[in-house]
């Protein structure tokens, strides 16, 4: 009896030092578990400022440059192709046939004038330089490679901008919205798609993101909210008005829809509402030219479980109304002559201002900054200072008849590029409501 007493002792001795073992297994394995999490959350961190270091080397201004390629419509009715002329991101390639060319690099590479006989050059040439050239055959993926850690930024709490130039039909509108396929999406939906995956990837890390956005037109100086159904039949058009808070810096217009945005699904269709009421005007270049620039704002606030400072950054993506200068235009005296004449001199102005505001930026801390000079400026102030991160994306066509307008295009886009703005900071969260 004695004996089996004893068995049974030794038997629960042995259970409760396999059950202390099995605590101390766990507990270790706790602490393995905390100090990942610990890791990861640091991993995260870094990831963060060495990616902050990298764009802040870059600069906080950059300029891409996208030749589209030649419609099939342009090639019926005879137009001809001097893409090939113009995107050269690699000048070791042989001449181009051709008496001018355009050559866009991303390396310094320059070709010379071919001064021929005489007066008359055998061949004109013009240098240009930007961060990245895009030719005909690079895809949608090829530039969202490009723009995705810039776009990314504002979920660490940066203010970024995008923006498409070019004249009418360039390809701003592809690149900005794009076609219906996910091969065709352009930057607005990839941009979308990739704030909500890496939102939801830093939940583990114990950030908590909420979306929100407004997508706005201006058309001749005038805020249209293109989330809102119009006013109905009689009812007088609403007024919204840019507010700038004095202490959060952040901006906010009166009577637009800015609604949670939760999903990607949920933004497209918003978007694809949203476009429907854009304006379009026939122009002589596009019959469904966009006379109107169109803002779409993403709001992004992540806060942290363990009480990690707040970050709240804006992503603002800016489809550009046409660039082409009035000449091009070829206006008649008839009414729509006189309208079209009217939004081209409106669009050219608010062009040009922003333009000075970036060329303003560059003059350094205390200078004058006339942002008030345009509803767009004006609008986009907070997200344009020296504390954010700018980028323009410089579409052309590739058609010999528009060679001048390219031109144009790209010495405004020279200024832009040759601007060096502060480096970027992330956006201070203070109390205070908008
Ligand atoms: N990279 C591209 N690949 C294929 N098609 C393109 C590309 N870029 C533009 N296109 C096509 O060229 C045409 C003009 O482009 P888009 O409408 O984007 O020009 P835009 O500059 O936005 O003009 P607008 O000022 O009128 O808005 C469209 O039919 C568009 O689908």
């Amino acid at each position: 009896m004695t004996g089996r007493v004893e068995a049974l002792q030794e038997d629960i001795a042995s259970l409760l030092r396999e059950k202390e073992a099995w605590a101390l297994e766990r507990q270790a394995w706790e602490e393995e578990r905390q100090q990942l999490r610990e890791e990861s959350v640091r991993g995260e961190e870094e990831r963060r400022k060495l990616h902050g270091m990298v764009m802040e080397l870059k600069g906080n201004i950059r300029v891409f440059c996208r030749v589209r390629p030649l419609l099939t419509s342009e090639e019926e009715s005879g137009g001809e192709d001097v893409g090939a002329q113009i995107a050269y991101p690699d000048a070791s390639l042989p001449y181009p046939s051709g008496q001018k060319e355009i050559v866009l690099s991303s390396t310094g590479a320059e070709r010379e004038w071919d001064a021929g006989m005489g007066n008359k050059p055998r061949k004109e040439v013009w240098n240009f330089n930007f961060d990245r050239v895009f030719t005909a055959s690079s895809t949608q993926a090829d530039l969202f490679a490009e723009i995705s850690q810039l776009a990314q930024s504002c979920i660490d709490g940066y203010n970024v901008c995008i923006f498409a130039y070019g004249q009418t039909g360039s390809g701003k509108s592809w690149t900005m919205e794009g076609g219906n396929t996910e091969e065709t999406q352009g930057m607005i939906p990839r941009a979308v798609a990739q704030v909500f995956r890496v939102a939801d990837e830093l939940k583990d890390k114990g950030w908590t993101y909420s979306v929100e956005g407004h997508f706005l037109e201006i058309y001749n100086e005038t805020i249209t909210d293109l989330l809102s159904p119009p006013p109905a039949a009689g009812d007088p058009p609403r007024k919204h008005e840019i507010h700038h808070h004095p202490v959060t810096h952040l901006t906010s217009v009166s009577d637009v829809q800015t609604p949670a945005l939760t999903s990607p699904a949920q933004v497209l269709a918003l978007l694809a509402q949203a476009q429907r009421r854009r304006r379009v005007a026939a122009t002589l270049m596009n019959e469904r030219s966009s006379r109107s620039h169109s803002v779409f704002t993403l709001r992004i606030r992540g806060t942290h479980a363990a009480g990690e400072a707040e970050r709240m950054g804006t992503l603002n993506l800016v489809d550009l109304a046409g660039s082409e200068r009035l000449a091009t235009l070829g206006l008649g005296a008839s009414v729509a002559g006189a309208e079209r004449l009217k939004e081209t001199q409106n669009i050219n102005r608010s062009l040009s201002a922003l333009g000075d505001v970036i060329a303003a930026l560059g003059n350094g801390p205390g200078a004058h900054v006339p942002y008030r000079n345009s509803k767009l400026t004006y609008l986009l102030q907070n997200s344009l200072s020296g504390n954010s991160k700018t980028l323009m994306v410089l579409n052309l066509s590739p058609l010999e008849a528009h060679l001048n307008e390219s031109l144009t295009s790209l010495r405004f886009a020279t200024k832009v590029n040759n601007t060096t703005i502060g480096t970027a900071k992330k956006v201070q969260v203070q109390s205070g409501k908008s």
